[in-house]
């Protein structure tokens, strides 16, 4: 599904406008229509409910959904902010047309006004600003949305909750909190910010007959049914070559673990062959736990060869001068697939023009922290535009880049980007990062298009999470990262 901004919006408006000829009414129309019929899924209309407008065409979508409900036996009300002659355009047709009906017609001029008109109310409708916000909430708009955060009445924001705005990269302090945000055509690219996400409550796109132009480069959400379309085939007479050599180097005396989950979660998604660069001692401590890997001290590797269909480095491997000469190495000369992640991303940021002189594609994995570490900004910073950032750093150091997070975002160095919703908050532990990048390093070995392995092993490692904790397996709380492996099987389970 595609996510746009405000601008990415307005186009797809008047393209369906102006070249396929769609009347600007029609669309509104069909926008206030389709929000009446979800209103209905989930308000009994036996309820009162009060629908508040504002100037622009969002308020116009109010006027239809207010005429529809009221013609489906619902009690309406509306609530405009603003005054009759601010009222136009396609919003002025909508609401000469409710104007004949007997809805009852609100003009706001008080708080204490709207607490009497709103006794009773059991739902309100929040069709006061759209897209079209500019900058922090002007009077009446932020006394009306602070009154109505304050009450615990069942929520609908129309497009967007008021206040909050359509793209990355802008910073307001009030905003509607809605339960639910019905989306017109696309959700907008704020719903997938951690700064504004709760503002939405749940998201629900509706169509209402928008055409885009011929090829959209809209960032795009990765769901089910884009793994289920592009999840690789295992052919019943493959071997174990088919699937991949895998090299995962990583892991210290400090820290053994986590190069073991790196490996065992390649190896659980599907790979082939996984050999374990790592330590003289580490070998024995971990050995017992994936005795399916090779093994292989650092010191005696070849990295020079191009046996390894792809190279994972850094989960583990500790920030010792030893092992950043390591990492060097293995930027310089690994001549495949190759991901890094850890301490290889604490190197790269004195390091970052090694990038530029590799010739096979390179994958990087930071959380926000890290990422922001490579930016040299800070993470409020990087996470009030990450989308923008992604891109920019994708192409500049011509990497596809997987910036982990409640919202995974995945950019590749055409700039495409994907952004991956699943998972919970049991993931926010030492080790998941591990996993997933065994699970990313398994899917770049299966040999399909980088940006499509990418997504679908982010997705892969949300839904085992939720798998886990959605069947009662564990909770939120006690989830560890090698739980995770079970929940691969369980998700992989549900494609076939
Ligand atoms: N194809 C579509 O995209 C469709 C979208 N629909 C709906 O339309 C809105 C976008 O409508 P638009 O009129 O462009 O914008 P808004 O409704 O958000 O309102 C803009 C007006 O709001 C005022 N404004 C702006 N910033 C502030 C602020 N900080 N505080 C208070 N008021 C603000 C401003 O008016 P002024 O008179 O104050 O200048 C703007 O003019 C979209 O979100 C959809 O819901 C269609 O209905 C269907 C097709
Ligand atoms: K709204």
């Amino acid at each position: 599904m595609h996510i746009v901004t405000a601008k990415e919006m307005y186009e797809v408006d008047s393209h369906t406008v102006q070249s396929a000829g769609i009347d600007g009414k029609i669309l509104m129309e069909n926008a206030g229509r389709a929000v009446a019929t979800n209103i209905e899924k989930r308000v009994a209309n036996t309820c009162r409910i009060l629908i508040f407008t504002g100037s622009g065409n969002n308020g116009g979508d109010g006027f239809v959904i207010a005429r529809t409900l009221h013609l489906r036996g619902y009690h309406v009300e509306v609530v405009s902010l603003v005054d009759e002659e601010k009222i136009n355009g396609d919003a002025k047709f909508h609401y000469d047309i409710l104007k004949k009906l007997s809805v009852p017609f609100h003009f706001y001029k008080s708080e204490n006004q709207l607490r009497g008109i709103l006794v009773h109310t059991e739902a309100i409708v929040d069709c006061m600003l759209g897209i079209g916000v500019k900058g922090h909430l002007k009077s009446p708009y932020k006394e009306v949305v602070g009154q109505l955060n304050k009450l615990s009445i069942y929520k609908v924001a129309v497009d967007i909750p008021t206040g909050i705005p359509a793209d990355e990269g802008v910073e307001v302090k009030d905003g509607l909190y809605a339960n639910v945000t019905f989306s017109i055509q696309y959700p907008k690219i704020t719903a997938f910010l951690e700064r504004y996400a709760s503002y939405y409550g749940e998201w629900v796109p509706l169509d209402i007959g928008l055409i885009p132009p011929i090829k959209p480069s809209f960032v795009q959400t990765w769901g089910r049914n884009n793994v289920q379309a592009t999840l690789p085939k295992r052919k019943r007479f493959a071997h174990k070559g088919t699937f991949g050599k895998g090299l995962v180097i990583g892991g210290s005396d400090e820290m053994p673990g986590s190069v073991m989950m790196t490996a065992r979660a390649a190896l659980r998604s599907g790979a082939g062959l996984i050999t374990i660069g790592t330590t003289r001692q580490n070998i024995p401590a971990i050995a017992s736990y994936v005795p399916e890997a090779t093994y292989k001290t650092v010191d005696e590797m070849d990295f020079l060869s191009d046996q390894y269909t792809s190279v994972a480095v850094g989960m583990g491997l500790g920030r010792t001068e030893k092992a950043f000469s390591l990492i060097e190495q293995v930027i310089r000369q690994v001549k495949s697939l190759l991901l890094l992640d850890a301490d290889a991303l604490y190197y790269l940021k004195q390091n970052l023009s090694l990038l530029k002189e590799r010739e096979y594609p390179t994958v990087l994995t930071p959380h926000a922290g890290e990422m922001a570490r490579l930016l040299g900004i800070t993470t409020e910073r990087l996470l009030l535009k990450p989308f923008t950032y992604s891109k920019a750093f994708a192409k500049e150091y011509n990497v596809h880049l997987v910036l982990k997070g409640p919202f995974t975002i995945i950019t590749n160095p055409q700039g495409e980007q994907f952004v991956i919703t699943n998972g919970n908050v049991g993931l926010a532990k030492g080790g998941s990062g591990d996993v997933l990048a065994g699970i990313l390093l398994s899917f770049m070995m299966q040999g399909a298009c980088l940006i499509t392995s990418l997504c679908n092993g982010c997705w892969i490692h949300g839904a085992s999470a939720d798998h886990l904790i959605e069947n009662g397996r564990y909770s939120k709380y006690d989830l560890l990262a090698t739980d995770l492996m079970e929940g691969i099987g369980s998700v992989f389970h549900t494609f076939s």
